[in-house]
């Protein structure tokens, strides 16, 4: 039986389009390919300098979607084929940036590059050719909560007012210039005020997305397995490398910060919907976020401790985290965000989206999927005897 034509939310025929999605080969990207090849018409310029994330979906020829999904190898700093690609496209999304914290005191200059520099060129080929753009900015531009400055035992800071983030209301409260962790939300601060501005002034049609801490398989890499011995991914990937390692997992800091988290197939829904409802989605900045999932650093630990002893079948450790200092961590300039709660207004009211999966339940098929991915070279690693010097 044919499947019924799509519509979108106010019941107009969804046209096939084309993509042209920058930093398809990450995390996001790698699911946000998968999606529209799984259950849309639409065909993706793949842009990215890698790929192994979304080969699955690029080879064999015989793959129901052949020919509706192209990988092109770019580095966006410098290639002059990108316009040419935006040029195709009906839709730019860009997802590229450096987004691993420990980068952003260690490279402040490549975080600023990638997150500002490097994006411009971006904006300025949508808003020259009129293409529409949707913008992968962050959580973080919120930096600290309001309610972060009160005094520790203050009634106040149980106020929401002082902790809910709004993306048409909250401030953006970053630490001093030293504290050069804010290099990124900076950068990706003012990008978004470029964009609103090419908005404001020349008609460009744009979403800017604010992912609230999404996390799911493929995020990152596992240090010494699919990424460098010493890389520093984020905490996802940090937790499930001394899981998987039989290692205590570090909390910096005594991990007192706090998060939510939402399910990246969860989160892929809200995108889709941006994609497919543009009347609705154009002009506005979107909370992405779960904001009954939240949790403490340390709480985050516990529960993935105990997922995976259920998800391996392993004893949890006698002391399963140690704390650590952010300078110890991540070096000098390190600062961090104290609670990150969405606002969900907006998304509900031009969307009506809201997230489904619970903390736990994300956990257990993420880390059933690391388990089942890394276990056996991690086995394999710890083995080998180290070179001797
Ligand atoms: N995952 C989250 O929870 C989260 C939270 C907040 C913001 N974001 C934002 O969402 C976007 C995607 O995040 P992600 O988690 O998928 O990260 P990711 O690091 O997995 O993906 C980013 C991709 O961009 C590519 N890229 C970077 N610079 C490039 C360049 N110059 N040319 C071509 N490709 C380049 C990288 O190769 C990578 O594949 C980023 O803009 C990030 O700031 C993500
Ligand atoms: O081994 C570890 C690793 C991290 N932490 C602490 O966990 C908190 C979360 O850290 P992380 O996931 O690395 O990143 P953030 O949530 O701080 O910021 C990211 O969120 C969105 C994004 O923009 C892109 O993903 C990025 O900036 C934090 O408090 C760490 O200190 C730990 O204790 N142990």
């Amino acid at each position: 039986m044919a499947s019924a034509a799509r519509v979108d939310l106010d019941g107009n025929p969804i046209k096939a389009m084309t993509i042209c999605m920058i930093g398809a080969g990450g995390f996001i990207g790698s699911h946000l390919c998968e999606k529209l090849m799984a259950e849309t018409p639409h065909k993706v310029l793949a842009v990215d300098v890698y790929n192994d994330k979304i080969k699955h979906l690029l080879e064999p020829a015989s793959l129901p979607w052949a020919g509706r999904i192209q990988f092109h190898r770019i580095n966006i700093k410098n290639d002059s084929r990108l316009e040419g690609l935006i040029k195709m496209a009906d839709l730019t999304i860009n997802l590229a940036a450096i987004c691993t914290p420990a980068d952003y005191n260690t490279r402040p200059l490549d975080t600023i590059y990638s997150n500002f520099i490097d994006a411009l060129p971006v904006v300025k080929y949508c808003s020259e050719n009129n293409k529409r753009l949707i913008h992968f900015s962050t959580c973080e531009v919120y930096g600290k909560t309001i309610g972060s400055f009160l005094p520790k035992d203050s009634p106040m800071r149980q106020d929401p007012a002082y902790f809910i983030l709004k993306e048409d209301a909250s401030p953006c409260i970053f630490g001093s210039i030293e504290k050069q962790r804010w290099s990124y939300a900076c950068a990706k601060q003012l990008i978004e005020r470029l964009v609103y501005a090419e908005g404001a002034e020349n008609g460009l049609e744009f979403t800017i997305v604010r992912p609230f801490n999404w996390i799911g398989p493929r995020m990152d890499f596992i240090p010494g397995i699919d990424g460098p011995s010493e890389g520093v991914p984020r905490v996802l990937a940090c937790f499930s490398n001394n899981l998987l390692r039989g290692e205590p997992l570090k909390l910096v800091d005594g991990g007192q910060s706090q998060r939510t988290f939402v399910y990246i197939k969860d989160a892929i829904e809200a995108v889709l919907l941006m994609i497919e409802n543009p009347a609705r989605a154009n002009g506005h900045i979107f909370n992405v976020g779960n904001p009954n999932n939240e949790v403490t650093v340390r709480q985050l630990a516990e529960m993935m401790t105990e997922v995976y002893s259920k998800v391996s079948g392993e004893p949890a450790l006698e002391v399963p985290t140690i704390d650590v200092s952010s300078k110890e961590f991540y070096g000098e300039g390190y600062d961090d965000s104290d609670k990150r709660i969405p606002d969900m207004t907006i998304i509900n009211t031009q969307l009506g989206w809201n997230p489904k999966t619970s903390l736990w339940d994300l956990l257990e098929s993420t880390l059933t999927y690391q388990h089942r991915t890394y276990a056996e070279a991690i086995k394999q690693a710890i083995s080998k005897p180290i070179a001797s010097s």
